[in-house]
């Protein structure tokens, strides 16, 4: 089966990390994740993170760079992460689709959230760049 990508962004402002917690389906409801989705056929996954974020946040972002990395999810997807940041202008991050609630977290806070099992290494990848 062909591997289909989910995007995730680690959106980054200040030093902190934006967690985004899921409101469907059932099963991941209430579980923390980097904001993002299924890449779409033909789309470059660079454009299908900025899409995600516009729709599910209401921001305007860009992508800085792809965390080393390739998480498995249920089959035939698989997870993988970009940092991001907010463009000039751009609003503040509402929970306007799939989430909640939304969390800024410092270096310090990143563990305070119950992630999905499949972001904790990208989490984990973040906090070394937090505290470096
Ligand atoms: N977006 C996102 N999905 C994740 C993460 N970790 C993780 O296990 N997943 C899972 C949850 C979902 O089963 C799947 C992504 O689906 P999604 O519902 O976010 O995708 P989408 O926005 O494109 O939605 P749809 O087209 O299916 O309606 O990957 C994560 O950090 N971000």
């Amino acid at each position: 089966m062909t591997e289909q990508i989910v995007v995730g962004a680690a959106l980054l402002a200040g030093g902190r990390l934006l967690a985004a917690r899921r409101s469907a389906p059932e099963e991941l409801a209430g579980r923390w994740e980097l904001p993002g989705g299924k890449v779409e056929p033909g789309e470059a996954p660079e454009a299908a993170l900025v899409r995600e974020l516009r729709e599910e946040l209401g921001v305007d972002a860009e992508v800085i760079e792809r965390l080393p990395g390739t998480w498995p999810l249920k089959p035939p997807y698989v997870l993988q992460v970009w940092t991001t940041r907010l463009l000039p202008g751009s609003g503040a991050p509402e929970p306007l689709q799939d989430h909640d609630a939304l969390r800024w977290l410092g270096a310090g806070e990143l563990w305070d959230v119950d992630w999905l099992e499949p972001d904790v290494p990208a989490v984990q990848e973040v906090a070394g760049r937090l505290r470096s």
